[in-house]
């Protein structure tokens, strides 16, 4: 189980996390998704005990995280800073992590080093930023935490290792199912592997739902541009487009989509009714308010 109860964390006047509420009670394989600074490291980082709140408490099997051994026992974060000793190679690490983690497999860590053709004897700081991000796959997945907490496992992959990656993560958790928390920018891709989509906005839940929920929050709506719109006028909308001169597509709520009572008849003749990726939902979702990118280069 982990829990958050309105968890804020502010970095001087920067706020991390803002007021950030959720729960997983069970096993599940979630993506953790947001935009830049959003705060899902610091998410990730306030579960593994690693940062205290200023207000709220993040609870991990019914224990406040921040410091707890028993935490650390039964949680394993894995990120870009980690911090492993200097000069550390590959297999010391592993022996290191195997002597703390109770479940590590350690045949499990050779398969995978094997795997990711990684070299035992090579120290972690001379790897690559792609082949670093295999070693801690590799730690990540042989400690078997009952909490387990990728952030950006991804970072630096070839787009064919990433596609391993998610297949890995996949059977792992088949096999071994326990809390999965994935943070990544790579949603269209990973989005097969997980069941659950948690959405950081601001430093707070925007969303947490099932993944085929997540998606069909949003739709998109087409048609003669009168006729979409007379809609936009009574919605909030998304995003807008037009194509040519006579077709237009307006993005809004799929709950709004059915409080506009539309007939059958409106929908089939004049409308083009559609789903949007995933990908896209979070897009539209997590806009940025700032500039238009056409202000940059036009003057
Ligand atoms: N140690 C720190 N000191 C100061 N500010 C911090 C620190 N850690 C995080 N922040 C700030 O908190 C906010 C959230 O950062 P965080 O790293 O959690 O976001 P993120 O969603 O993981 O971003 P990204 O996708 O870019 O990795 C950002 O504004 C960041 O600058």
């Amino acid at each position: 189980m982990i829990r958050c109860e309105a968890v804020t964390k502010s970095f001087g006047k920067n706020k991390a996390l803002n007021n950030c509420s959720f729960e997983i009670s069970g096993p599940t394989l979630t993506g953790v998704i947001g935009v830049n600074g959003a705060g899902k490291t610091s998410l990730l980082k306030m579960l593994a005990g690693f940062l205290k709140p200023d207000s709220g408490e993040a609870y991990v099997l019914d224990q406040p995280a921040f410091h707890s051994m028993m935490v650390a026992q039964n949680l394993i974060l894995i990120e870009e800073g980690m911090p492993f000793y200097p000069n550390a190679v590959l297999s010391e690490l592993v022996d290191s992590y195997h002597r703390f983690y109770g479940n590590f497999s350690k045949p499990l860590a050779q398969k995978l080093i094997d795997y990711f053709q990684l070299n035992p004897a090579q120290p972690y700081q001379k790897l690559s930023k792609g082949m670093a991000s295999r070693f801690r796959v590799v730690l990540g997945l042989a400690a078997q935490a009952p909490i387990t907490l990728l952030d950006e496992p991804n970072t630096g992959m070839d787009p064919s290792m990433r596609k391993d990656l998610y297949q890995l993560i996949l059977k792992d958790y088949i096999k071994n199912p326990r809390i999965m928390l994935i943070s990544s920018h790579y949603l269209g891709e990973i989005e097969q592997t997980l069941e659950e989509i948690l959405l950081i906005h601001k430093g707070a839940v925007m969303k947490h739902d099932c993944l085929e929920s997540f998606q069909s929050s949003l739709i998109s709506l087409q048609g003669r541009p009168e006729k979409i719109a007379a809609l936009e006028k009574k919605v909030k909308t998304y995003d807008q487009k037009d194509y040519g001169p006579g077709q237009r597509q307006i993005i809004l709520r799929t709950s709004d989509f059915e409080e506009l009572g539309l007939s059958e008849e409106e929908k089939q003749l004049e409308l083009e009714v559609k789903g949007i990726s995933s990908e896209d939902c979070f897009i539209y979702l997590t806009k940025q308010e700032g500039g238009n990118l056409n202000d940059i280069y036009d003057s």
